[in-house]
C-alpha cells in the first residue's frame, strides 16, 4: 500500500496549523503532512483568514505564533469548537485562566499548552524538579538562536516555577549569594527566586542547562535541540490525544506516562 493509499485508508485527524510559514510552523505542517493518520487541511499565517481553517473542517489547530496574537487565536478555536495543540510561549498563570474559563463555555473541546514538546527537555525539566530538594543552590542557563522574540524561554520559566515549587515543598530557603548587583542583570532575572540566564547566539537553536550546587559537588542536567525536527513526535502525540482530552492539559508529561 502506497503511502496515499495507507492515508486514505485509516480514519484521518483534519489537522490546521497556525503559524504555517514560521520555523516551527513549517516543521508541523511537514510532519502533520507525513503522519498517515492525519490530513492537513489548512495552513495558516499572519494575514490570513482564519475562518479558512474552520471552512477546511479542521478538528485541532496547532499553534505556533507569537505570544502577541496566539490568546485570540486560542480564543477562536474554542469558540468554533476546534481542540488545540500550542507551543507558542508567554502563557501566565492569568492567560491559563482565562484559557480556562473559554473551555468551561465549550465542554468536548481540548486544549494542550506545553512550554517544549521536546521529549527530551520534557524529561530534562522532571529529573531538574527531582533533584530540586538535594541542593541548595541552583541557576538555569538557556541558550537559543538569536532571533527567538521572548526571553527567558517558555521552558526555563516553566522549569524554574517547578524547581521553585520543590524547594518551597521541601522547606528549602533561598540560595545562597552574597553579590551586590553592581551591573543591572548581570545575576540574571529572578523566576520565583530561581536565577534564570538566557544566552542568545547564531548557531544555536535551543538549549537548556540546569545547573544544581551543594557542597563539595555539582549537578548540571542538560538538554539541546539541534533540529526543530526533535518537537514533532511531542507536537504528533499531542494532536493524537487532544480530542480525547476535553479541557486544559499543561504540559506533555500527562501524555508520555
Ligand atoms: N513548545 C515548544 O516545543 C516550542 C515552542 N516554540 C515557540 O513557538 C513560537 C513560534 O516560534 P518560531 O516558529 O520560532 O517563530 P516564528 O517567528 O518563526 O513563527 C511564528 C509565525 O507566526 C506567524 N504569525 C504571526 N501572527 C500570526 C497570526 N495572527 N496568525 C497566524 N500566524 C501568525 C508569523 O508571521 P510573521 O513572521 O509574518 O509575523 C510567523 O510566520 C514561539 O513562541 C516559540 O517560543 C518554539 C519551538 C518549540
Ligand atoms: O523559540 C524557540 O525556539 C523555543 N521556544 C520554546 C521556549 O521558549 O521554551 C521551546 C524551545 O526552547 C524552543
Amino acid at each position: 500500500m502506497t503511502d496515499e493509499q495507507e492515508k486514505g485508508a485509516a480514519e484521518q485527524i483534519r489537522v490546521g496549523v497556525l503559524g504555517a510559514r514560521g520555523r516551527m510552523g513549517v516543521e508541523v505542517c511537514k510532519a502533520v503532512d507525513a503522519a498517515t493518520d492525519m490530513e492537513l487541511v489548512a495552513m495558516v499565517d499572519q494575514g490570513d483568514w482564519l475562518f479558512n481553517a474552520s471552512d477546511a473542517g479542521a478538528e485541532v489547530m496547532v499553534d505556533f505564533t507569537t505570544p502577541d496574537v496566539v490568546m485570540d487565536n486560542l480564543h477562536w478555536c474554542i469558540d468554533q469548537g476546534i481542540s488545540a495543540v500550542v507551543g507558542t510561549t508567554g502563557f501566565t498563570e492569568q492567560r491559563l485562566e482565562r484559557v480556562r474559563g473559554w473551555l468551561d463555555r465549550k465542554p468536548g473541546v481540548g486544549v494542550v499548552i506545553a512550554p517544549n514538546f521536546g521529549i527530551g527537555a520534557v524529561l530534562m525539566m522532571q529529573f531538574a524538579a527531582r533533584a530540586a530538594r538535594h541542593f541548595e543552590s541552583v541557576e538555569i542557563i538557556e541558550q537559543h538562536h538569536p532571533r527567538k522574540l521572548d526571553a527567558p524561554s517558555g521552558t526555563a520559566a516553566h522549569t524554574a516555577r517547578l524547581i521553585a515549587a520543590a524547594r518551597a515543598e521541601a522547606g528549602l530557603g533561598p540560595a545562597p549569594d552574597a553579590t551586590k548587583d553592581e551591573v543591572a542583570g548581570a545575576r540574571g532575572a529572578d523566576i520565583d527566586g530561581v536565577r534564570v540566564h538566557a544566552v542568545r547566539a547564531t548557531g544555536l537553536v535551543a538549549h537548556q542547562e540546569v545547573l544544581f550546587g551543594t557542597t563539595g559537588e555539582t549537578l548540571t542536567i542538560r538538554h539541546d535541540s539541534y533540529d526543530r525536527v526533535s518537537f514533532m513526535p511531542g507536537v504528533l502525540l499531542a494532536v493524537r490525544a487532544v480530542r480525547n482530552r476535553p479541557g486544559l492539559t499543561l504540559g506533555l508529561d500527562a501524555l508520555l506516562d
